[in-house]
């Protein structure tokens, strides 16, 4: 489904990442973890072709969407408007389907400006969940919203994304975040990946109570640092 292999991105002479070589099967949930700066968002811009590659190769396949840290929604569009963007009117079903996943049900007519930021987030992540992607790309989507809100779109997302057999690269600063929803974790820096693992909890019922995720967690705090 995706295929990375030693990619480099630079801002004019400044490198963002460099010697990234990743390679993720169809369906599987991948998480990658680093400091900030190390080049994640960068990376999830290389993969959607927003931003072209100074070495290596990226290879995709299916339609890919992505969302951004910013929610990026239209100020004068409405909610359901801004979701189906660029979409036929047909699919105004499914975007109530979707806007309801999401708890926002009843804020299908409101203004972006009208909302808090995390209900813009989930704005953001309905209009590309709606393009019915085959790689879906999240940049720290749940970054701005309350511990509960979060532990539930967490939930609905990851049974979405399973459901749907969507292959998920999700990047995120939260370690327990990272062992919630992949599959596969991995540990970037600014000079490729330092550390990955597959997450034997990531099946588990409920892996957020699981003493062993904790112990993973605590594997990749040291694999990052230890500085947080
Ligand atoms: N438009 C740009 N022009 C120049 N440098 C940039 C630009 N965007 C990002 N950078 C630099 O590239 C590096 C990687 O940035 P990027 O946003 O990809 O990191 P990140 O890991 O996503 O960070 P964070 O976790 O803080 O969001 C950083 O050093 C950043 O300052």
């Amino acid at each position: 489904m995706l295929s990375i292999q030693h990619a480099e991105l630079c801002y004019g002479t400044k490198v963002a990442f460099s010697n990234f070589s990743l390679e993720v099967q169809e369906g599987d949930m991948v998480s990658i973890i680093g400091k900030s700066g190390c080049g994640k968002t960068s990376l999830l811009y290389a993969i959607a072709s927003l931003l072209p590659l100074s070495r290596g190769a990226i290879a995709t396949q299916g339609e890919c969407s992505i969302m951004f840290q910013q929610d990026r929604l239209l100020p004068y569009k409405r909610v359901l408007d801004n979701v189906l963007l660029g979409l036929p009117k047909k699919m105004e079903d499914e975007a109530q389907a979707l806007l309801s996943l999401v708890g926002l049900e009843e804020k299908t007519n409101n203004f972006p400006k009208q909302l808090s930021g995390g209900e813009r987030q989930r704005v953001a992540l309905v209009r590309s969940l709606i393009r019915n992607p085959r790689l879906l790309l999240l940049d720290e989507p749940f970054a701005s919203l309350d511990e509960q809100t979060r532990e539930r779109l967490q939930d609905e997302v990851k049974m979405y994304v399973r459901e749907h057999q969507i292959t998920l690269l999700l990047v995120t600063h939260s370690i327990s975040e990272a062992v919630f929803m992949g599959r596969r974790i991995i540990v970037m820096t600014k000079e490729g990946i330092s550390f990955e693992t597959e997450n034997p909890y990531h099946e588990l019922g409920d892996v957020r109570s699981k003493t062993q995720a904790f112990e993973l967690q605590q594997t990749l705090r040291l694999h990052l640092g230890g500085n947080r």
